[in-house]
């Protein structure tokens, strides 16, 4: 039987995880649970799966929570240092989907504490990406990848028991959807909406990252965890335009091979592999027809009009500080579009902003990460305030 922790359990990644341990009661156990604000999901989780404990983001909301659940024998807890506290209790295995920064410091809890890693919650490696991945070094954890591009390219690199390897590679061929606004002019996207920007194309997600996906903010910030995951810099990465994200990346090989992983866009299907490695179990996703795919397309991703993939791979070669300066700006640029108060292409312009003015420092600890973070949130605010508004 595994234990699981699950962070960010009422979240988009935490309803397929659900999914999965209650396909497999004889397997897995879910024996705590966190998330910020929504009480009555994790009621209706707590009354299904009953952990032994559950942690919310406020005393509000875990008050609200045991409220609802007093007939139940789950502890209720609240803040940071309880969300700490679960990834490092007695569990086997930590899913990591909390939204945003907000998941480094219980990510890493569950690294220190030795257990096995799915990394769903990108934000926290590229933030933090050498501190964490020393971590995961130190700690000899399995990480493994749950975000679909990275669990594809785990599944096609050669493996050994302790994970992927980079023989005989040549080039890492991670791909993206586009999103919905891949073929707009900058014109029709000077005024999409919120509720265009999270209307993906293929895959059913949570707010702030279907935005991301919309402006290949998404990609950049894949592109940043593959350099980490896979210790290779952005120049090994092509990124590849496939708009009905079916194959979910690739592995190009020395010899001229490429390997693909394809599959229907379902996060059970890495969720499940990240759970089982090196087995594999049933998901129930569907199998591929490819008489019903029945065309792939591909093609180079536009950096004019998307931006933000061109910053990212700046943030790298800038290293230390730059890339938790420019997420930190972009969680507060998507936070404020999807309120309405900047516009969708403010989202780049913002971002960019921020990565110009920011002084980038070295990451020598975690509170560097912090600083960082916390200076690059305060001079977005101060910039929508003054210029975007
Ligand atoms: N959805 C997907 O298919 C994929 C997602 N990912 C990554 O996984 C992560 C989660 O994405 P997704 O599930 O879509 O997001 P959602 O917005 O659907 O869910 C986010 C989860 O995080 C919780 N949360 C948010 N802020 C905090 C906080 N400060 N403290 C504790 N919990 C918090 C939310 O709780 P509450 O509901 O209470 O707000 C919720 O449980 C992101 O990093 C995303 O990039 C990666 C690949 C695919
Ligand atoms: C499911 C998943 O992993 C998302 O990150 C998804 O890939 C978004 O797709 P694009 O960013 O390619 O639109
Ligand atoms: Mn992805």
């Amino acid at each position: 039987m595994q234990k699981i922790c699950l962070l960010g359990a009422t979240g988009s990644i935490g309803r397929s995880t659900l999914d999965v341990i209650a396909q497999y009661p004889d397997q897995f156990e879910l024996v705590s649970v966190a998330a910020n604000a929504s009480v009555e999901r994790m009621a209706e989780i707590c009354r299904t799966f009953k952990p032994k404990r559950a942690v919310m983001g406020s005393a509000q909301a875990r008050d609200e929570l045991a409220a609802l659940c007093a007939d139940l024998d789950t502890q209720f807890e609240y803040g940071s240092a309880a969300m700490e506290s679960i990834a490092s209790d007695d569990c086997d295995q930590v899913m990591a989907a909390i939204m945003g920064f907000a998941g480094l410091r219980p990510t890493l809890a569950g690294i220190r504490a030795g257990k096995r890693v799915l990394l769903a919650n990108k934000e926290s490696l590229v933030t933090a990406g050498r501190l964490f991945m020393e971590e995961v070094a130190k700690h000899n954890v399995t990480l493994m990848p749950i975000d679909s591009e990275h669990n594809a390219i785990f599944q096609c690199l050669p493996q050994n028991e302790a994970g992927a390897t980079k023989r005989d590679v040549d080039k890492i061929l991670l791909t993206a959807s586009g999103g919905p606004f891949r073929t707009f002019s900058p014109e029709q996207m000077r005024s999409v909406t919120p509720a265009q920007a999270c209307a993906h194309p293929n895959w059913s997600m949570g707010q702030k990252i279907s935005v991301d996906s919309a402006s290949l903010m998404n990609k950049g910030l894949e592109l940043i965890e593959a350099c980490w995951l896979f210790d290779v810099t952005p120049a090994d990465v092509q990124v590849v335009v496939h708009p009905e994200s079916i194959v979910h990346s690739m592995v190009s090989f020395k010899d001229g091979s490429v390997i693909a992983q394809m599959g229907n866009p379902d996060m059970k299907i890495p969720i499940a592999y990240g759970m089982t490695w090196p087995a594999r179990i049933e998901t129930g996703v569907e199998a591929l027809d490819f008489f019903k795919v029945a065309q792939l397309n591909f093609e180079a991703p536009d950096l004019e009009r998307f931006p933000n993939l061109k910053l990212a791979s700046d943030a790298w070669y800038l290293g230390g500080t730059a890339m938790a300066c420019l997420n930190a700006a972009n969680e507060v640029a998507v936070d404020a579009f999807l309120k309405e108060q900047i516009s969708f292409l403010d989202i780049a312009r913002l971002n960019q902003r921020v990565l110009e003015r920011s002084e980038i420092k070295a990451v020598n600890d975690l509170e560097a990460v912090f600083a960082a973070d916390q200076a690059s949130r305060l001079l977005a605010q101060q910039l929508i305030a003054s210029e975007f508004a």
